[in-house]
């Protein structure tokens, strides 16, 4: 960040034009809080100031209350590191004070730079400016009076939707709600403003206090029953996010008790909610969500990422037209390539459905369709191949298959293409073993389906260029990935941490624990559904195909069964064809099967694992605890072999990868409230009564035996010979 600086500029026409200047997006840290307090009394003690107009520099107003903030009260849990600024700022010394204020919007007004806005008596805006109060992601609740000022100034419906959901608008839409008093274009922004600013205080236009408004509130029982059903809602939608709860409490009390009552209460209840274990989680998921960008020996050579204009996917299979998909809908030219006519247009078909699919939900506009299709090609030969940027090969998890195409493309693309591999399990120096060109030899490893999972891991070799990664994380950012880059292994960090998670829990079935249990108590965990559940929608092929990989590269640690050969001896092949762990019917849930026992009663009798023949007795917990610590031990490898430039990338890679719960703040930060030497000593006990699949690794095993979290960075605990970054 720059410098953080609040100035005045007085103007000829008694305007002060107050400008908050924090780049890159104008934070509301400490300083500029303070900087505000000061030009405000400055301008109000000024005799050639009427009226001022408050901005925000480098176009835009302000991104919110600084963040920052929030992790060092987390570190130090110290509240007082927290400034008065709802009554002391906003209500005080800009809405009540003796002269008026015209917040002059661009770029954006989000949290608390919205609730600066909000408490000026007009607000002008550029008409793309994006709007929102988006505190609720962040575990907090809107602190500078947004929960009472926004339903006065929108209505209550449309307040509760933009607070719960965090959704942001364009301030052309915040015009219609009556967010915004009037649009203007950046040149005429402080010009129209400062022409506002001035007819209020010289009683030609209202002088308006949010606050003090009830006209959109409409009665309190309409208003009590908006409240009820949006707190049901809450409750069934997001039942792990307390903060949904306490953010209706404070606009209750407003309706209820008038605005100001509702700023003391809303004061109150940000200071209990700003230390709860969900803020904790998902201001640490910001900060990391962010840290992925920043990758040492890439990002900070100092090279520019080049221009990707044009991007060949080879396969049109489920990963490959879901990529395709994403490429397009970034106005990333395309060329689809398949062996033969029939998978070609089947390929195609795939991203037309996926297009509708987005169609259909609202979220593309049909000219958007027309658009992206227009830039999609498919093909039979490479003969196109010599003007691409990209290739991203797209194949069946065959190596010889993979090697082959990987030596054809480097004879026909450009010398600057990048050779990137799909590949989610194979070692990418075999991929590219037959090829001269190991330096732009890469992993781009999409999540299914591809063009909706926002996560893209980018596995670079010891080969790989820099400038290869660096175009890959910017292509990434283009199409709305989060990129994370990691070393190259056998299924690389995501599928590597996670191989233990299906495996724990067939495990336990192998244990006598009921099946439909572990789910149950894995959904309520957080994840988006149980491993079972997850394993019949991924479709049988892939577990199938990966087990031998995984026990060869992780031999004495995976647990195998005969459970999933013997589903597809009796014709189960998952939700594909309605018949897996689950029954699946067209338009109703997943159902369990109570015929499925018989499968599994085999199962268990060949692997022999229980004692006597005896289930075995676990709560809640221990399934969690059974099937999340194997988990999170393999996570301890990745991070000590180097794989990932730092836990917290392992954070976001599950969450954004594997659904893990974001209220959890990812793997490794769970892993942390929970403490490595609890971990070590359920899987020390776990390994003696079930054997190797639950073996402490040596970095847990350290980091216990020290007391130390397993996010810390150490040079000195590292057991790894080599980091792959
Ligand atoms: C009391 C109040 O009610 C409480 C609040 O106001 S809480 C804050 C509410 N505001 C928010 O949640 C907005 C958070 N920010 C964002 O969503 C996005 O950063 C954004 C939409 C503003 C910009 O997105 P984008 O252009 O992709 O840039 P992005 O990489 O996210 O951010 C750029 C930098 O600004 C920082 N930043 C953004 N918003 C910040 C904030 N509110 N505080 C501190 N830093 C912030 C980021 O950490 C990042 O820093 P880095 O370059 O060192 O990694």
């Amino acid at each position: 960040m720059g410098i953080a600086q609040v100035f005045m500029d007085v103007g000829s026409d008694g305007v002060a034009v107050i400008t908050m200047s924090n780049p890159p997006v104008n934070a509301l840290a400490p300083s500029i809080i303070y900087g505000l307090k000061e030009k405000y009394t400055e301008a109000m003690n000024r005799k050639d100031v009427k009226a001022i107009v408050l901005t925000g520099g480098n176009g835009k107003f302000s991104g919110g209350f600084d963040i920052n903030v929030f992790a060092e009260v987390h570190k130090t849990g110290d509240l007082l590191a927290l400034p008065d600024v709802s009554v002391d700022l906003v209500v005080n010394t800009i809405e009540d004070a003796k002269k008026p204020s015209v917040a002059a919007i661009q770029g954006l007004a989000l949290g608390g730079g919205l609730e600066l806005a909000m408490g000026c008596h007009a607000r002008i805006s550029t008409p793309d400016a994006q709007l929102g109060l988006p505190e609720l992601t962040l575990g907090v609740i809107p602190g500078f009076g947004g929960t009472q000022r926004l339903p006065r100034l929108v209505g209550l419906s449309k307040a509760t939707d933009m607070m719960l959901l965090s959704k942001f608008i364009r301030a052309k839409e915040g015009k219609t709600y009556g967010l915004v008093d009037a649009l203007a274009s950046p040149e005429e922004l402080l010009k129209v403003a400062r022409h506002w600013a001035l007819e209020i205080a010289e009683r030609r236009k209202p002088w308006i206090s949010s606050l003090q408004r009830s006209d959109k509130l409409g009665s309190l029982s309409e208003a009590q029953q908006v409240l009820h059903a949006t707190r049901q809602q809450a409750k069934r939608t997001t039942p792990h996010m307390p903060q949904s709860q306490v953010c209706l409490d404070a606009i209750e009390e407003g309706i209820v008790f008038g605005g100001y009552a509702g700023v003391i209460k809303e004061a109150k209840l940000f200071k209990e909610i700003v230390l709860s274990p969900t803020a904790r989680s998902l201001v640490h998921v910001f900060f990391a969500q962010r840290l992925t960008s920043k990758v040492p020996k890439v990002t900070d050579l100092g090279l520019k990422p080049r221009h990707i204009g044009q991007v060949a996917v080879i396969g049109g299979g489920l990963m490959g037209s879901g990529i395709a998909t994403a490429l397009i809908l970034s106005d990333i030219r395309v060329i689809l390539k398949e062996v033969d006519s029939n998978l070609l247009q089947k390929g195609l078909k795939s991203i037309e459905v996926n297009l509708e699919g987005l169609v259909k939900k609202g979220s593309l506009a049909l000219d958007k369709k027309k658009k992206a299709l227009a830039i999609l090609k498919g093909v039979l030969d490479y003969s196109d191949f010599r003007n691409v940027d990209m290739v991203i090969e797209a194949v069946i998890e065959k190596a010889p298959l993979k090697q082959s195409i990987f030596s054809e493309i480097e004879k026909v693309c450009p010398p600057h293409c990048i050779l990137a591999s799909n590949t989610s399990t194979i070692n990418l120096n075999v991929v590219g073993e037959k090829t001269n060109s190991q330096d732009r030899i890469v992993g781009a490893h999409f999540f299914s389906p591809a063009h909706v999972m926002p996560l893209l891991e980018i596995v670079r070799t010891e080969t790989t260029s820099p400038l290869v990664i660096l175009d890959l994380m910017n292509l990434g950012k283009i199409i709305k990935k989060v990129p994370v880059v990691v070393g190259n292994c056998t299924g690389f960090a995501v599928n590597r941490i996670f191989f233990p998670y299906s495996q724990a829990a067939k495990l336990l079935v192998h244990l006598g624990v009921d099946l439909y249990r572990i789910d149950g108590v894995i959904s309520s965990f957080g994840m988006p559904m149980g491993p079972f559940q997850l394993e019949d929608v991924a479709g049988y092929g892939v577990s199938l195909a990966v087990k031998p990989i995984f026990a060869s590269a992780f031999k004495g640690r995976t647990f195998e069964s005969k459970l999933l050969e013997l589903m597809v001896d009796a014709g189960r092949n998952g939700k594909a064809n309605g018949k897996g762990y689950y029954l699946y019917e067209p338009g109703s849930k997943p159902k369990p099967d109570p015929s499925l026992q018989v499968i599994i009663a085999e199962s268990i009798k060949q692997a022999n694992l229980m004692h006597h023949g005896k289930p075995i007795n676990v709560t809640d917990q221990d399934i969690v605890e059974m099937v999340f610590f194997p988990v999170v031990n393999e996570a301890c490898r990745v991070i000590d072999e180097g794989v990932v430039v730092r836990a917290s990338d392992v954070d976001i890679a599950s969450i954004l990868g594997m659904g893990f719960p974001k209220h959890r703040g990812g793997l490794v930060f769970w892993a942390d409230t929970i403490g490595s030497s609890y971990i070590y000593s359920r899987l020390k006990s776990l390994e003696d009564a079930y054997g190797g699949f639950f073996a402490p690794s040596p970095y847990l095993e350290e980091r216990a035996k020290k007391g130390l979290p397993l996010s810390l960075e150490s040079s000195s605990s590292s057991h790894s010979t080599k980091s792959r970054l």
